[in-house]
């Protein structure tokens, strides 16, 4: 039996979930001692433990309690959450944080052939998925009488070997669509990877380990695409060249010796700092524009 005063997280010990769930605890100041069978990992910095599991494993870990918290698809977890409400059984996870990657989509696609007039199309065919209780609901709430054939993967072959007529199944870039002559007609659901927690909060130590681990990766998590920007203009510029900043937190504004008109600025900037922006920047005035990324965060 396991004692709750350590946090225990699930991630998937291979695929393509794994390096950036590591990255990201790695991030957020989580270290590990692997054991030799590579399936637990001891936390050394934090009481705070890692699984390595199959990630389809990871909702039934937490809905059993055998771990706390777990990095999955959120795929992977309304499939199963969408499994439970069909037998009847409570909810016993929540999304606790979306992570930003692991980007994908869940869609119905049917052969490049078909000319497609809309749902009704799917009437009375067999879609091969690996989300049959999805699939199913997205069926019915569209008033669809089509079947679900479940194929656990290569799902995207089953038309070809008249498995089915059509598939729905995970879409990034839409190459493995096109590789198998399919197109994309309806998008069931958009995914991406999430911290996923059971349904009831914790009781115990695990409230506050897990609370300090959320500082963190919300930290981390907004800190990713931030910048911090660097500049120089005269002070009549300031406003113009602001209001090509309108997500930058308000900027700390310094006198540059010697120069009384100029100024030197620094502004934290929340999104992506673009080439086209620096230049419409200089245009308005900005000089010595230096962009740097930010390490870390704590609000
Ligand atoms: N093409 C894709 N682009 C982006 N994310 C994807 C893509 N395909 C899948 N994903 C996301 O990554 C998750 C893991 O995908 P992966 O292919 O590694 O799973 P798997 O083969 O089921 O692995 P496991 O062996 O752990 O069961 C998926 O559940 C989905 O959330
Ligand atoms: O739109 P695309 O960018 O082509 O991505 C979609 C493919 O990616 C996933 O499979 P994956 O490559 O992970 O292989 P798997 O089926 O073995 O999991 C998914 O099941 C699709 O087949
Ligand atoms: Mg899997």
């Amino acid at each position: 039996m396991r004692t709750h005063d350590r946090l225990r997280i699930a991630i998937q010990k291979s695929g393509r979930l794994s390096d950036p769930a590591r990255d990201l605890l790695a991030r957020a100041g989580l270290s590990f001692r692997e054991s030799r069978d590579r399936l637990f990992c001891y936390g050394e910095s934090l009481p705070i433990d890692l699984l390595l599991v199959r990630d389809d494993d990871i909702p039934g870990l937490i809905a059993e309690g055998v771990c706390d918290l777990g990095v999955v698809g959120q795929n992977v977890l309304a499939e199963q959450a969408a499994e439970r409400e069909a037998a009847g059984q409570d909810e016993a996870y929540q999304i606790v944080r979306s992570l930003g990657f692991g980007r994908c989509r869940l869609s119905v696609a049917v052969p490049n052939e078909w000319e497609w007039s809309g749902n009704a199309r799917l009437d009375g065919t067999r879609i091969a998925t690996s989300y049959p209780n999805l699939l199913t609901r997205w069926l019915r709430e569209q008033g669809i009488a089509a079947e679900a054939v479940v194929l656990s993967g290569s799902v995207e072959i089953a038309p070809r070997l008249g498995k089915a007529e059509s598939i729905c199944d995970l879409v990034s870039s839409g190459a493995t669509l096109q590789a198998n002559q399919l197109k994309e007609v309806a998008v069931i659901l958009e995914s991406e990877a999430v911290l996923a927690g059971p349904a009831k909060p914790f009781a115990d130590v695990r409230a506050d380990l897990a609370s300090m681990l959320l500082r963190r990766l919300d930290g981390v998590l907004s800190v990713k695409a931030s910048k911090l920007l660097l500049f120089q203009a005269k002070r009549s510029a300031l406003s113009e060249i602001m209001k090509l900043l309108p997500d930058a937190e308000p900027p700390t504004v310094m006198p540059i010796e010697g120069r009384s008109e100029e100024v030197a600025l620094q502004a934290l900037c929340r999104t992506a700092m673009t080439w086209q922006r620096l230049e419409d920047m200089k245009r308005a005035g900005a000089s010595g524009l230096l962009v740097l990324p930010v390490e870390q965060m704590l609000a």
